[in-house]
């Protein structure tokens, strides 16, 4: 039997007064940690266990499924397994399939049956796609991807293909109009739906049916609704039709317990909207509004940034938040000279909380950015200092399979007999090779004992295939022969972009439309890791690229699951990487959040419109409230953005923290003469840092000097982030003599610590030479100042 657990012990007085008010429509609006899904935890654990709700009878809605594996885990603890089996816990897109097909004789009449699929959002652009080409319109004229994103917005407005058609303003609109009906009738004639389908046939259906609204609304008599603010219309209407309660009830007095916190909201890009709390309100009027000010996760100091961050926001309500634990420690602030020296911060300082005990599992650790791609330049760090670590939300970025299928292109091109790599790309983007053509290549390969590549000469030779599929594979290998003829003329980067734009492949990448999974900035990504190779010999760069790939992309990786989450290290104890968009309701003692400066976030796509920006602030509003004692901002001030390397600035948002709550670490930046470049000169550690694990210098010199730099200034805690950028301060006291350059991109060196590597740039800023060098082993990429580390030419 299971002990029985006081649900309201551990809560303040307006906690408890929203787990006690049980009957009739309840409104939470709060701040961040103020126990909002606690209260809907505790609230439904006590409806089983006071008010003797059958459990069946109780539906939780949450944003996100880990939220909803959560929740049920915290309800098995309170109340039992077997109760928390019974209820109904996921998110409303979960929900709404459960719902569809128990009415699946409902949707017949559409063309739809019990048995339909979901599509993902790859499969949803390709229909788009085919629906353009089924009305004769330019595929270039009309990108997929927008098109696609039109509909779904339409269609979380709530709109049908008539509706959308009457309403456009534009030309473009009307068109996708009519992408969006004929795009309708692909997916009813493959028996599929996409995502917004579940929500707008559920609720059609409910509206439509009373008979089966009441079943469900008798059924499910307790809903709750975590993260409000992020509903969009259809969502909303769910809530509404449910929420208001079986037909023998007042109107608008149903069982509705809605949490949210209209700062946080960060999916109107999704159709989330305002909206949404002045509608509640009008539809349930006998709503009893609960406000939660006290936050149990935060320090008053990471209060009080993230705070100063939102307040610049127009559109809102001021809500007071305040938090008994104290000042704590101040906001951290790290400039760092790349975005691999960023990466290298951020492993090294985590290293260091970790040997000083300062935290105790790597798992109270997460590193949070704004955009997918952004995880690379983290992950090559995490694993060359060995530290475990889980993405969130998508793939490690070597097995995303965007990355997977440009890296097998150009291993096909130094070895076209890698018959792996050939079977991976043959038919990507699609060419019409399918399995049985591949089935029959393999046998001729094997009756000619060649790889599958060079069976393709002399294929007109083999009975076994028809010429439309011979021309395909032709097709192909003349695709890889031509880019085999550019090898020689093109530096490494502009190779891999010569292989996406010939194999049609980037054009693929470009229509996909989901924000979250930026495939096509993903493969611009590694174009930038390419950009260090872009000095040498392309045939000796594609060997050394490969391998420094494959030292961190390779061995030690483990498998994913559907979900993309690591399976094996899913309990292990590892750091978080996650984008801020999926850090949403989540919390850890320590936060690191990379990229902040302009372009990054905000996002670069956000910068022309104040609505979008408001967003990005609350998006950074987000990231910092998830921090419970230790906040680190970091950025990078070279950062190559979309596939380009330029100098950034500060995100505004760190100028909007409070002075006195910010601490700037690291790196000073400073104006040279004219220039305009903004560059990293000096280190200098906190006497605080002291013991940092910089100590073998590796890190120093890789920046230029290094502690040794005693004459570097030192500031103040108060000193401002970027001012460094506009009072240069003096670099050395004793005037440099120029040298002039000694190493080559190609040439072979020994360093004393880090062993042999190959020279893959140098280049002299105010005197001194740099240079990159790709080591062997585990030591990877440095960038060395010559002032300081010794190499020897070999
Ligand atoms: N009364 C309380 N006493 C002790 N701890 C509490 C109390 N209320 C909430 N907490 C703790 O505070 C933290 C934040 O709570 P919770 O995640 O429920 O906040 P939230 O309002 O949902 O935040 P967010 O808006 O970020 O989703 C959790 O660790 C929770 O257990
Ligand atoms: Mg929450």
């Amino acid at each position: 039997m299971l002990e029985q657990i006081d649900l309201l012990a551990g809560l303040n007085q307006p906690q408890r007064q929203a787990v006690t008010t049980t009957q009739g429509p309840v409104l939470i609006l709060a701040g961040p940690g103020s126990g909002k899904t606690r209260v809907i935890t505790h609230r439904i654990a006590y409806l089983v266990q006071h008010e003797k709700v059958l459990p069946g009878h109780i539906l939780a809605v949450t944003f996100t499924n880990k939220a909803a594996r959560e929740m049920r885990e915290r309800l098995e603890r309170l109340i039992g397994i077997s109760a928390a089996k019974e209820m109904s816990i996921g998110t409303f897109h979960a929900i709404c399939a459960r719902v569809l097909r128990v009415e699946a004789d409902y949707l017949l009449p559409l063309g739809l049956n019990r048995s339909f699929v979901i599509l993902d959002t790859d499969d949803q652009v390709t229909l788009v796609k085919q629906a353009i080409k089924e009305l004769n319109l330019d595929e270039k004229l009309y990108r997929p991807s927008a098109i696609h994103g039109m509909i779904s917005r339409a269609k979380n407005e709530m709109q049908g293909p008539e509706q959308m058609a009457e309403q456009a303003r534009k030309y473009s609109e009307e068109v996708a109009a009519r992408v969006y009906k004929v795009y309708q009738k692909l997916l009813r004639q493959s028996n599929a739906v996409d995502f917004d389908d579940l929500l707008m046939l559920t609720e059609q259906l409910w509206r439509r049916n009373p008979e089966v609204l009441e079943k469900y609304q008798r059924h499910w008599c307790y809903l709750h609704v975590d993260e409000f603010q992020d509903c969009n219309l259809p969502q909303y209407k769910l809530i509404r039709l449910l929420g208001l309660g079986t037909p023998d009830r007042q109107k608008g007095a149903g069982n509705v317990c809605v949490v949210g916190d209209d700062d946080q909201m960060i999916y109107t890009w999704r159709g989330a909207s305002a909206e949404n709390v002045l509608r509640f309100e009008r539809d349930f009027p006998a709503t009893k509004v609960i406000l939660l000010e006290q936050n149990y996760r935060s320090t008053q100091s990471i209060l009080d940034a993230a705070q100063g961050v939102v307040r610049q926001n127009r559109l809102r309500k001021e809500k007071r938040l305040w938090t008994a634990k104290g000042a704590g420690e101040q906001v951290i602030f790290y400039e760092a000279f790349n975005d691999e020296m960023e990466g290298q911060f951020v492993a090294h300082e985590i290293q260091r909380l970790l040997a000083r005990g300062e935290v105790k599992h790597r798992s109270d650790i997460a590193v949070m950015y704004r955009t997918n791609a952004q995880s690379r330049a983290l992950e090559e760090q995490f694993l060359r200092a060995n530290i475990p670590y889980k993405v969130i939300g998508s793939r490690k970025f070597y097995e995303r399979k965007e990355i997977k299928d440009m890296l097998a292109y150009l291993r096909l091109l130094a070895n076209p007999d890698d018959d792996l790599s050939f079977e991976r790309i043959v038919n990507v983007p699609n060419r019409k090779v399918g399995p049985k053509t591949l089935g029959e290549l393999r046998k001729w390969a094997g009756t000619q004992q060649c790889s599958l590549f060079v069976a393709i000469r002399t294929i007109d030779q083999y009975p076994g295939l028809g010429a439309a599929a011979k021309n395909a594979l032709k097709g192909f290998a003349k695709l890889i022969e031509d880019l085999r003829g550019s090898i020689e003329d093109l530096p490494l980067p502009d190779l891999l972009e010569r292989i996406a734009e010939r194999s049609g492949y980037g054009h693929e990448l470009r229509a996909n439309a989901e924000e979250e999974l930026d495939r096509w900035g993903n493969v611009l990504e590694l174009k930038r890791v390419a950009e260090d190779y872009a000095e040498i010999e392309t045939p000796v760069a594609i060997e050394l690229f490969l391998e420094n790939v494959a030292l961190v992309g390779g061995a030690d990786t483990v498998q994913t699951g559907d979900n993309g989450t690591l399976v094996s290290e899913e309990n292990s104890d590892s750091v978080t990487l996650i984008t801020l968009h999926a850090a949403k309701g989540l919390e850890y003692p320590v936060v690191f959040i990379v990229g902040m400066d302009e372009g990054s976030l905000p996002h670069s796509r956000s910068l022309q419109s104040p609505e979008q920006l408001e967003e990005e602030r609350r998006l950074a509003y987000v990231g910092f409230t998830r921090a419970m004692s230790k906040l680190y901002l970091v950025r990078a001030k070279r950062r190559s953005l979309w596939g380009e390397t330029q100098y950034t600035e500060t995100s505004r948002f760190v100028y909007d923290i409070p002075e006195h709550l910010l601490k700037q670490i690291g790196v000073v930046s400073q104006n040279i003469g004219s220039s305009r470049m903004t560059k990293a000169r000096q280190v200098e550690w906190d006497n605080e840092y002291n013991q940092d694990p910089f100590d073998d210098q590796d890190f120093g010199a890789a920046i230029g000097s290094g502690r040794r730099a005693t004459t570097t200034p030192k500031w103040s805690s108060t000193t401002r982030p970027g001012q460094f950028s506009s009072t240069p301060k003096p670099v050395r006291q004793e005037e440099r003599t120029p040298k002039s350059q000694q190493f080559k991109p190609g040439e072979r060196v020994r360093h004393d610590k880090f062993g042999e590597g190959i020279i893959l740039k140098s280049e002299m800023e105010s005197g001194t030479e740099f240079v990159e060098v790709q080591f062997q082993g585990k030591i990877g990429k440095k960038r060395l100042s010559l002032d300081f580390a010794r190499l020897q030419k070999l």
